[in-house]
């Protein structure tokens, strides 16, 4: 099989200075009365000498956990009942999900009865581990316990806010009254779970605002609560690492996870879990390199459902994995149902644009893109034949689309749509897809220009019934047409083709030709010609039609079942040429109405 060869990435050739006013080509742009100094860039995490993050690749999946029941249903106008809540999670169960956050069990009534459900009904499968979520106070811990009570296992997530502001505003405490309040906490949580009898527990500690709280503090804290808990090997506790309000770049972010993951005790009896939430649009590049930092775990939502701008999302994440080769260990091979599930859960729509899931990433509208993808989808058609292999299994490379849109259950209708943005390949993508029409390059430029001005004039997509509409109209059933194929014959002989045909020219009169050449669209021209139309032949092709490649053609040639034929004519006539078009059940009557359709637009 052929692959791309790449050339190799060309050296870096270093700025001739910085960017910025002092440069000939910056352009003046004028300050602006924002009130940008309210604000301050958070200290970064320094982490001198030690940063191996930026040098690794992500070749595995880390440990998925989604927060989609509590992290997710927590800021929804309307949370979810327990109907919406089991449907979510049973779609979670179906795509693999091992470690689900099922929700706030001392919040509401809902989440304690859907917990309660999933528990007495014996809904959660043997190999996921639900996970309850618990403030750092006694009562509500308390509350946990009732919830859970009569789980085989269960992980109790303990988290409260560690940043100073959250410290002096919120808790209004001290460091040491924030490490007294986790230390009793996870106390309370180890003697509950010690007297709980027959579940088997597993425990996690988030310290919230992890990222602006000062890094020291922070360790301290998730050192003393594992201590605490005795992580080991074959019990290790989850340390989740938030950013609760994503405050900084990616970078800082893999810096203060690296940083942990160095220095943290019991790191080999620790599980390090990130949680990024996307305030600056950035969630999903934290979590990455947080993962080259160290992190083997991963909180989000599907579609980044969360506070604010969302939790990462979880599908732009394994589908990121999997566009680079590597097993996402989760199953998106339908993703619009996913999709539908989480939407109906939510009550939310995903947006259109949304990473592999929204209804136009697959799609484009721009004349080159979809020329490029159509060329590079007959590539693929064409490697996997060479290879003797299906589609599925050749090696992806498409320009323009990241993934082969048909692994996560869509089909490539919707890859190429027209509009006044389209040129002549994605037209002639469409017309080949919808209706197996192989328009020679020349005339597909031609009806491109006729579709350009129905896209210009009416501003809105030319759908593929609209542009069978506009080819149609053009060449094969005009309006007014200046002559008529009534009937012909043609004969076969040593000395050429013979034709007799008879046509009806506007206005009613009748002609009877009899015409002879090479082949009956020569000898039709020449009959035309000395009947007084003049007309040359300058090339003729034709191709069989036989509907199969037609998934949703409405009109046209779609809606028959038996081979028919296409012919594309070039005729010199007035001086210069005229492209004709046409469909017909045998392929010289294609091949002469092809030769009528060019005629017809000649006298238009
Ligand atoms: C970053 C995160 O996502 S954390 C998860 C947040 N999720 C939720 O809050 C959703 C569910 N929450 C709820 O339904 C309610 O907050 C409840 C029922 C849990 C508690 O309600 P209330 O007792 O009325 O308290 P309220 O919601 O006002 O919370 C504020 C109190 O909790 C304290 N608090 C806040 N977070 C924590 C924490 N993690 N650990 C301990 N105490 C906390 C605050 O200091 C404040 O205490 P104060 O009244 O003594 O000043
Ligand atoms: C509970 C914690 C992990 C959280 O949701 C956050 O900090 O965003
Ligand atoms: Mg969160």
């Amino acid at each position: 099989m052929s692959e791309t060869h790449l050339s190799p990435l060309p050296r870096l050739v270093p700025p001739s200075g910085p960017a910025g006013p002092d440069q000939p080509w910056w352009n003046a742009q004028r300050g602006s009365t924002m009130p940008f100094r309210r604000y301050r860039r958070t200290p970064a995490v320094q982490v001198p000498d030690r940063r191996d993050w930026p040098g690794r690749t992500a070749d595995r999946a880390p440990l998925w956990a989604s927060v989609d029941l509590r992290d997710g249903n927590q800021s929804l106008a309307n949370p979810m009942d327990i109907q919406r809540k089991t449907m979510l999670f049973d779609l979670l169960v179906r795509m693999g999900f091992k470690d689900i956050e099922v929700g706030y069990p001392s919040a509401s009534e809902a989440d304690f009865s859907f917990l309660r459900e999933l528990i007495t009904r014996d809904r959660i499968p043997d190999d996921v581990t639900v996970s309850v979520f618990t403030p750092a106070r006694p009562e509500l811990i308390d509350r946990t316990f009732e919830a859970i009570e009569g789980a085989d296992r269960a992980m109790v997530h303990l988290c409260h806010a560690t940043a100073c502001l959250w410290r002096e505003v919120v808790f209004q405490m001290t460091t040491t009254d924030v490490e007294r309040m986790a230390v009793t906490a996870a106390e309370h949580v180890l003697r509950r779970a010690d007297a709980a009898g027959r579940t088997r527990f597993r425990f996690e500690y988030s310290p919230e605002t992890f990222n602006i709280t000062e890094p020291e503090y922070v360790l301290g804290l998730s050192n003393t609560v594992a201590a605490l808990w005795d992580a080991a090997p074959d019990r290790p506790v989850t340390l989740n690492l938030p950013t609760t309000v994503e405050t900084d770049h990616p970078h800082v972010f893999a810096d203060q996870v690296e940083w942990m993951h160095r220095n943290l005790e019991r790191r080999e009896s620790i599980i390090l879990s990130v949680h990024p939430h996307n305030d600056r649009g950035t969630a999903v590049a934290s979590a990455e390199l947080a993962v080259l930092a160290g992190a083997d775990r991963i909180e989000g939502t599907l579609f980044g459902n969360g506070e604010r701008t969302g939790n990462v999302c979880l599908a732009t994440l394994a589908l990121n994995l999997f566009s680079q080769g590597v097993d996402p260990q989760l199953d998106f091979s339908d993703i619009d149902g996913i999709r539908r599930t989480v939407e109906a859960a939510n009550q939310m729509p995903v947006p259109a644009r949304h990473p592999y899931a929204g209804d136009l990433v697959y799609t484009a509208f721009s004349g080159t893109h979809q020329d490029a993808i159509s060329k590079g989808l007959r590539a693929m058609a064409r490697r996997a034949e060479e290879a003797d292999e299906p589609e599925s299994r050749t090696a992806w490379q498409v320009p323009y689309l990241p993934i082969d849109p048909k692994d996560v259950g869509r089909d490539y209708e919707a890859v190429v749509r027209v509009n006044s943005q389209s040129g002549r390949g994605g037209i002639a993508h469409v017309l080949r897809g919808s209706y197996g029409l192989d328009l020679p390059r020349a005339l597909s430029r031609e009806l491109a220009e006729h579709v350009q001005r129905a896209a210009d004039r009416d501003g809105t997509e030319v759908n593929s019934r609209r542009l069978w509409e506009i080819f149609s109209t053009e060449y094969l059933e005009p309006a007014d047409p200046y002559l008529t194929l009534k009937d012909y014959e043609v004969s076969h002989g040593p000395a050429g083709t013979g034709l007799r045909a008879l046509v009806t020219v506007r206005g009613g009169t009748e002609l009877a030709l009899l015409g002879s050449g090479a082949d009956p669209a020569t000898a039709f021209t020449r009959a035309l010609t000395a009947a007084g139309i003049p007309a040359e032949l300058l090339t003729l092709t034709q191709h069989p039609l036989t509907g199969a490649e037609r998934p949703r053609a409405t009109a046209g040639p779609a809606s028959r079942t038996t081979p028919r034929t296409a012919a594309y004519g070039q005729l010199s006539a007035t001086g210069r040429t005229w492209w004709g078009a046409a469909i017909a059940d045998r392929p010289d009557g294609a091949e002469l109405q092809a030769v009528v359709s060019a005629i017809n637009r000649v006298h238009a």
